[in-house]
């Protein structure tokens, strides 16, 4: 976005600046290009007429509600809005039909009670302070007036305010449309209550390494976030009461229930587990998080805020609401001390050649523990972790797994048994939920983990990001496409709406055949594959593509040049996170648990032979994609977009740079689209 404006002395402007990444000034000499600038800092700076933008001198101190009314709309005018409003707690912003939520880090109960949630009932959009109850009105009313369905898009960074903004417009809709209950529970209750259990299940405290272009080093910060991606679908019947509800989530983060890295935590159930009351602790073995391998591969533990003995409790209520029966809850608790007991077993080489044994009387107590609480038979665990069914020509061989194979062999299982337990809680709170199979309306709020790029980017960022650049699609195609259309139709020259069309960069990561994820699944397919013959077919098919490059001096990483900015990956666990199936071995041992709930996890599948059949995650991840950005298409799409404003989770702080970062990222498009039509998207 240059400016077009010509600068005359005494002009006041916007200037960029290393620290705050904008600051203002007053123009003392031109010449030519050049400005010299007076900054109200003090400082002065000479600056060529590209990077220096107009300032609104008449600009009201407190802001404008709508940044389509700012006298300039760009970046510095964006972002000087923004700051001067969270300064007034008015965390809440519209750009033309987008929320855009600075996350308060405070609570500001007032904002969210019955009365105003009285206020905003059917007040016309725009008429009020910008409110996650305008947006889920509005949807609400369009539903209703038009009888077309919905959908809220929620997005950000890890720690934006996501969750929190969902759980308003969940308010809201529940007010709207909530059914009044002779007795039970009501969908939204139910929807709300689940929360928690997919919190205990499906978040961690992890670490964020923000590798933003702006920024010149590595920040870390700490946050709690969501490994999940989560669509909520509200139905409705014809009189506009909430009639069911359906969550489907998406891509959890498997790897993190084996591995770990300082200073970050496995998923919050674990610890739970560990600070339940001692009768049950006893019951499943457990002691000191400390002691497990699956846990103490970081030194963080405990988390400040967080009691994990009374939300172990909390997490125990939340799925009675839900309708997971006492026997239920047992079953999954005794499947997640398993885990842990199973994480303890180590191996050592055996007496035959690359054979492997548990390593010594602790990793044997391990063992039995694991089996009792999987209630499956011991020693047919062990042969399940160290002896692989090789089926050839319809013959099969054991195969002896070596102490190192062994051990990846028991993560893989943890995690498939983790995997499967998170997606049987979704599917047992969607059941007692209940949908409405005749609903014709919904509205669909999701909540989806923003674009990610940290220090090291593995599989999961590979995800992440593919599900970012769809969305940015969907968003780019509903809003600037449709003008152009429009544009067209009306014969006005649309030329000059510039914005990032991302699809040869989707093409690259999905297309099939040729594209990263078809190469990975080939990749996987073939024995003797490793990541670095994987990292050397992406070099040898992407050479010279422009969304692609080859790190210097790297054998395996390899870079996107994604809309938002260029993502390096690690590709040495790509082939292993990629990988989808239970070994067979496991699932035999599995299905035969004497526990219907941990063989009910394990239901045979369809070829039941000895080989088992490839699938992987980056392809059903692909078509899950496919299938959410279908129900967005038919629906109507309303946004908002969170920001973190600064990454010490503080009230009141809001960094420059950081922000700027985050609206690059999210919001130029819709930006850059007011600036140069003027219209409202
Ligand atoms: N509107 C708000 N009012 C008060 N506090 C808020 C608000 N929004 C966010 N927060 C605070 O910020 C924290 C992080 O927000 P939230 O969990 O919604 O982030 P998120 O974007 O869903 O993160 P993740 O993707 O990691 O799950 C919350 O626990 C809460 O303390």
């Amino acid at each position: 976005m240059a400016s077009k404006v010509r600068f005359t002395v005494g002009s006041n402007v916007w200037v960029e600046d290393a620290d705050v990444a904008w600051i203002d000034g007053l123009v003392e000499q031109v010449t030519g290009d050049e400005l010299i600038i007076r900054c109200t800092s003090g400082k002065k700076v000479t600056a060529n007429v590209s990077s220096v933008y107009p300032k609104d001198a008449e600009a009201k101190r407190c802001g404008v509600e709508d940044m389509t009314r700012l006298a300039y709309l760009h970046e510095p005018g964006v972002l000087h809005n923004l700051k001067s409003r969270y300064g007034m707690n008015e965390i809440y912003t519209y750009t033309g039909n987008i929320l855009i939520a600075v996350n308060p880090f405070q609570r500001l109960p007032h904002l969210y009670n019955n009365h105003m949630m009285e206020i905003y009932k059917g007040a016309g959009f725009g008429e009020l302070s910008p409110h996650p109850f305008a947006i889920a009105d509005r949807a609400y009313r369009y539903m209703m007036n038009y009888g077309v369905s919905q959908a809220i898009l929620v997005s950000g960074e890890s720690g934006a305010g996501k969750t929190e903004s969902t759980k308003m417009l969940m308010q809201y809709l529940a007010f709207m449309g909530g059914k009044v209950q002779s007795g039970g529970r009501s969908v939204q209750q139910q929807v709300l209550e689940s929360n928690p259990v997919l919190e205990a299940f499906g978040n961690a405290k992890t670490v964020r390494n923000n590798n933003s272009s702006y920024m010149s080093s590595h920040i870390s910060f700490v946050s709690q976030c969501s490994r999940f991606g989560k669509f909520v679908e509200i139905q409705f019947d014809q009189s506009g009461k909430i009639s069911g509800a359906a969550i489907r989530t998406y891509l959890l983060e498997r790897s993190r229930v084996c591995q770990i890295s300082d200073p970050e935590r496995n998923y919050h159930c674990f610890y739970m587990l560990c600070s339940a009351p001692a009768e049950e602790r006893e019951r499943y073995k457990l002691g000191d998080p400390a002691s497990f391998h699956y846990l103490n591969q970081s030194n963080c533990i405990k988390l400040d805020g967080m009691d994990d003995s009374s939300e172990y409790i909390a997490t125990r209520r939340a799925m009675d609401i839900v309708g997971i029966s006492s026997d239920e809850q047992d079953a999954i608790f005794r499947v997640v001390a398993a885990i842990l007991h199973l994480g303890n077993v180590e191996f050592v080489e055996g007496s035959e050649a690359d054979s492997s044994v548990p390593k010594d009387d602790k990793s044997k107590f391990h063992l039995r523990t694991a089996s009792e609480l999987f209630m499956c038979d011991e020693k047919a665990l062990e042969e399940s972790l160290c002896k692989r069914v090789i089926a050839t020509r319809g013959e099969s061989i054991v195969k002896n797994l070596d102490a190192r194979a062994a051990a990846l062999s028991r993560d893989a299982l943890a995690r498939i048994v983790y995997s499967r337990l998170f997606d049987w809680l979704v599917n047992k709170i969607n059941t007692s939920i209940g949908q409405d199979p005749s609903s014709k309306l919904l509205i669909g709020v999701l909540d989806i983990y923003g674009f990610e790029s940290f220090k090291t980017n593995s599989f999961e960022q590979f995800c992440i990001n593919l599900t970012n650049e769809k969305l940015q699609q969907h968003f780019n195609q509903h809003v600037f496409k449709m003008e152009q259309e429009e544009y067209t139709k009306e014969e006005i020259d649309w030329s000059y709406i510039q914005f990032v069309d991302n699809q040869e960069i989707l093409d690259l990561i999905e297309k099939k055949p040729g594209g990263i994820i078809a190469l990975l699944d080939e990749t996987c397919m073939l024995r003797n594959s490793t990541h670095e013959t994987f990292a050397e077919k992406l070099y040898q098919q992407f050479k010279g593509n422009q969304h692609f490059s080859r790190p210097k001096f790297s054998r395996s990483d390899f870079t996107i040049h994604h809309y938002a900015g260029h993502v390096t990956y690690q590709t040495d666990l790509f082939l292993d996170k990629n990988i989808d199936y239970a070994v067979n071995e496991h699932q035999v041992l599995l299905h035969a648990s004497r526990c219907s709930f941990v063989s009910s996890l394990f239901p045979p599948s369809e070829e039941s032979t000895k080989s088992t059949k490839f699938t992987s995650i980056g392809s059903s991840f692909k078509q899950q994609l496919q299938a959410l950005l279908e129900t967005l298409s038919s629906v109507e799409p309303h946004y908002i977009r969170c920001i973190k404003p600064n990454n010490v989770l503080k009230p009141a702080i809001f960094e420059n740079s950081n922000v700027l970062q985050q609206l690059r990222c999210g919001v130029r498009n819709s930006i850059t689209l007011i600036y140069f039509t003027g219209c409202k998207v």
